[in-house]
Order: structure tokens, then sequence, then C-alpha cells
């Protein structure tokens, strides 16, 4: 049997990036994505996106739903103060498994987390279990139709506190239509559309980012 998608795109990190250098594995995950083969990371586009906006909150608390290769992981930590930590949330054990090697190829193991579950089952035990208050800033990256039930899961476990910045990844392609609907026209939060392209294509895309209010 074959290699999986998540496998040759860790071969090329171990064969085309720096230990210890997370740009440099960010790098090689685009070069082989977009001439190789796509996959389904954030990408070098939406990714000058979410540096921007990481940049801008300097979160310290960070929750990433949907790890996938650990592309975005790897991004948004690499940008994050010393004491500062990311929590991400895989479903997939396989995926998991890829992207744990990932984290070390870059050299980031201390400063995130990765759990294996589902956002339903692991969003109301984040305060216990990791010791958090609210988080700065939460990535949104996972199954599109999980968007709203687990925002909503995040208010009702008082993960959010007024300042808190979601960040949707694929809001046009594939698309979180009630998501978007729900982020836009409640009283809670304030949000904004970042027009761009699906990852390493010419597809329409864009991010959503949405300040919670309280
Ligand atoms: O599907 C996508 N991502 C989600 C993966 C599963 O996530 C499952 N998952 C991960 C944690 C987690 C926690 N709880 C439940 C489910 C949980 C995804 C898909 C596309 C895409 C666009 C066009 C196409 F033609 C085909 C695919 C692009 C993207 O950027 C994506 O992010
Ligand atoms: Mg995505």
């Amino acid at each position: 049997t074959g290699s999986t998608r998540p496998q040759r795109i860790l071969r090329a990190v171990q064969k085309n990036a720096t230990r210890g250098d997370p740009c440099s594995v960010v790098k090689a995950i685009d070069d082989y994505c977009r001439h190789k083969e796509w996959a389904m990371n954030v990408g070098d586009e939406k990714g000058c996106i979410v540096d921007s906006v990481v940049s801008e909150v300097k979160p310290t608390a960070v929750l990433e739903l949907g790890t996938y290769c650990a592309y975005s992981t790897v991004r948004i930590a690499s940008l994050l103060s010393p004491n500062a930590k990311l929590i991400t949330l895989e479903f997939n054990s396989d995926y998991a498994a890829i992207a744990r090697e990932v984290i070390a190829w870059a050299g980031l193991q201390d400063k995130i987390q990765l759990v294996e579950g589902a956002s339903g089952e692991w969003i109301p035990r984040l305060k216990e279990e990791f010791g958090i208050e609210t988080f700065d800033l939460i990535f949104l990256d996972h199954w599109k139709d999980r968007y709203l039930p687990d925002t909503k899961l995040l208010e009702k476990c008082g993960l959010l506190r007024p300042g808190t910045v979601l960040l949707a990844d694929n809001v046009i392609c594939p698309g979180t239509p009630d998501y978007l609907d729900y982020v836009r026209n409640s009283q809670q939060y304030k949000s904004k559309f970042f027009k761009s392209h699906l990852e390493y294509t010419q597809e329409e895309d864009g991010l959503e980012k949405s300040v919670f209010l309280g």
C-alpha cells in the first residue's frame, strides 16, 4: 500500500526544511502543495492574512480547530510570544500523528498542545483540562458545518471574552453560510471579511475575522 498525502507532505518537510526553522517548514509545505499535490492547508496567500491578524492580536492563548498537517499551527505558533500557548484540536488520528512530526521538525512542541478528538466533546473540557480561562484568538479550520455550533458552544462555556478574535478559514470555499450569517448579524460580534483565494488556486475564498463584544 502506498503513502498517504499527509505522509508525503511530512516527507517533503523532512527533505526540504531545516529542523528548528518554522519558516522553512511553512515554505516546504507550500512549495510541495503548490507544485506537486494540492492539500487543504490555509496556504501562503491566506496565510499572510492570518499572520497579520496574529501580529495585531498578540495572543497568549490560541485555540485552533482543525490541525491537519499543522501548517497553520506552525505558522501561527512561530509568531507567538515566549509564554504564549496554542492548543490545536484534530479529529483524525492519522492527521494528528503527522502533525506531531511536523510540529517537532519545526521545534515548536513546547508552544503547541495537540489534542485528538471532536470539538463538541473537547470544548467543554478545555478550562478544566488545560487551565484555560478565555482564548485571545480562535482559528476555525475544521468541518465547515461545525463552525456555528462550536462558536455557540465556546460562548456557552465562557471561553470568549470581550475582544476575543475568531478567525475563520474557507468562509467562501467550501463555505460556511450559517456561520457567516450569525457573526455578521449578531450584536455580539464585529465582523470583517478578508477576500482571498482557496489555497494554491485561483478559486475565490476568504477569511472572516469576528471580534466577540461580550
Ligand atoms: O474540510 C476542510 N477542512 C476540515 C478538515 C476536517 O476537519 C475535521 N476536524 C478537525 C478537527 C476537528 C474537531 N472536531 C470535529 C471535526 C474536526 C477544508 C476543505 C477544503 C477544500 C476546498 C475545496 C475543495 F474542493 C476541497 C476541499 C479547503 C480547506 O481549507 C479546508 O480547511
Ligand atoms: Mg481550511
